[in-house]
C-alpha cells in the first residue's frame, strides 16, 4: 500500500469539506480522484501531504503515519499542486535544478536529473527562459518538471491540465504514463473524465468531499443501470410514437427535439435492433443513427442527479 486515507474528516467552519473520506492507492497504479469543482479534491491532497490539519481521520503513507515533519516520506513525494510555485527570478533550468537540490545533494546527479526532467517535459528549447516568457501549457510543464526533478515513489498532481493547450495537455498526459512505467505511483486529480478515463488503473469519484463510488472505469461504468445512449435522426415522430418508443424493452427514457430522438436504455441485448425494427414497422424515416456506452459523467449523474461539469 502506498497510500491510506481512512475517515479523513476536514471542515472549513461550519462547511465540511471532507466527510469520512477514504482512499487506498496501491503500489504501481495511476489513481484519479474524479470531482466536481469544490468537491474536496485539493483539500484532501493537502491534509494526505500534512499541509492541512484535518479533524478526524488516519493517513499513512509508504506503511507510516504521515505528520507535517514526516520529512522522510516527504522526500520520496513529489507535488505539483494547481497554482504555479515556481520563481519569477529563475531560468527554466536554474528553477528545475533548484527543486531537484532541496532532495539531492550531489552536483552532478543534480545535474542529470535536471537534464532528465527538462526531456521528460520536452522544454529542451526554453532552457534559458524566465517563467514570464512561458505560455501557459508551457509553465505548466515547468511546474510538472520542478515536482518530478528528484524521481520520487510518488507523484501527486493537482488538475495539472486545467486551462492548457491540447498540445501540451497531451504532453502532460504521456509524460505521467511514462512517470509511472518508470515505477512512480500516481494519485492524479481532475474534474475531465475523458482524461481520468484515458490514465487511471482505478478511480474514486467525490462529491461534497465524500467518495460515492470506487473502482476500474468499467466496474464504476457497470454500477449504474444506462447500458447505452442511442441516438436517431427521426422525422415527424408523433407524441404517441415517443409514449410507444420508451415503452420498448430497456429503453429507461426516449427523448425527441428537433428531429432527433435521444434513447437512453438498460444493459441488455439488442436494444438498437429493437429501436430499428419500430422505426422500420411504423414506417418512420430516419437518417444518422449512433450509439454511446456510458461515461464517468453518466455514472456521476445516475448516482448524485447532477453533470460532472457546471
Ligand atoms: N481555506 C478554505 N476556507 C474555507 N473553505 C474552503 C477553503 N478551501 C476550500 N474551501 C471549500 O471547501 C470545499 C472543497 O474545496 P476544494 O478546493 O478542496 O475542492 P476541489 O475539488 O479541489 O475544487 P477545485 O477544483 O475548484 O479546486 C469547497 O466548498 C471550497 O469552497
Amino acid at each position: 500500500m502506498i497510500v491510506e486515507v481512512k475517515n479523513l474528516v476536514k471542515r472549513y467552519d461550519r462547511l465540511v469539506a471532507l466527510d469520512h473520506f477514504n482512499l487506498t492507492v496501491e503500489k504501481g497504479e495511476i489513481y484519479g480522484l474524479l470531482g466536481p469543482n469544490g468537491s474536496g479534491k485539493t483539500t484532501a491532497i493537502n491534509c494526505i501531504l500534512s499541509l492541512l490539519s484535518y479533524d478526524k481521520g488516519n493517513i499513512e503513507i509508504f506503511g507510516k503515519k504521515m505528520s507535517p515533519d514526516a520529512y522522510e516520506i516527504k522526500k520520496q513525494i513529489g507535488i505539483i499542486m494547481q497554482n504555479i510555485a515556481v520563481f519569477e527570478e529563475l531560468t527554466v533550468y536554474e528553477n528545475i535544478s533548484y527543486f531537484c537540490s532541496l532532495y539531492i545533494n550531489d552536483k552532478n546527479q543534480v545535474r542529470r536529473l535536471t537534464e532528465e526532467a527538462i526531456d521528460f517535459v520536452s522544454l529542451g528549447d526554453f532552457t534559458k527562459f524566465y517563467p514570464k516568457k512561458l505560455s501557459g501549457g508551457l509553465l505548466r510543464r515547468l511546474n510538472i518538471a520542478c515536482g518530478i526533478a528528484h524521481k520520487p515513489k510518488l507523484v501527486i498532481l493537482d488538475e495539472p491540465t486545467v486551462a492548457v493547450d491540447p498540445q501540451s495537455r497531451n504532453k502532460i498526459l504521456e509524460g505521467i504514463k511514462n512517470l509511472n512505467k518508470e515505477g512512480a505511483t500516481i494519485i492524479y486529480t481532475s474534474h475531465y473524465m475523458e482524461e481520468v478515463e484515458q490514465l487511471c488503473s482505478r478511480i474514486s469519484i467525490i462529491d461534497k468531499g465524500k467518495i460515492i463510488a470506487s473502482g476500474t472505469k468499467d466496474e464504476l461504468k457497470n454500477m449504474i443501470s444506462l447500458g447505452e445512449k442511442i441516438t436517431v435522426e427521426a422525422y415527424n415522430l408523433k407524441e404517441e410514437q415517443i409514449r410507444q418508443i420508451s415503452h420498448i424493452p430497456n429503453v429507461a427514457q426516449a427523448d425527441y427535439k428537433d428531429s432527433i430522438l435521444y434513447i437512453k436504455s438498460n444493459k441488455g441485448k439488442n436494444n438498437l435492433i429493437h429501436i430499428l425494427d419500430y422505426l422500420q414497422n411504423n414506417d418512420i424515416n430516419f437518417g444518422k443513427i449512433y450509439t454511446e456506452l456510458p461515461t464517468l459523467n453518466d455514472v456521476f449523474l445516475e448516482i448524485t442527479g447532477k453533470e460532472l461539469r457546471d
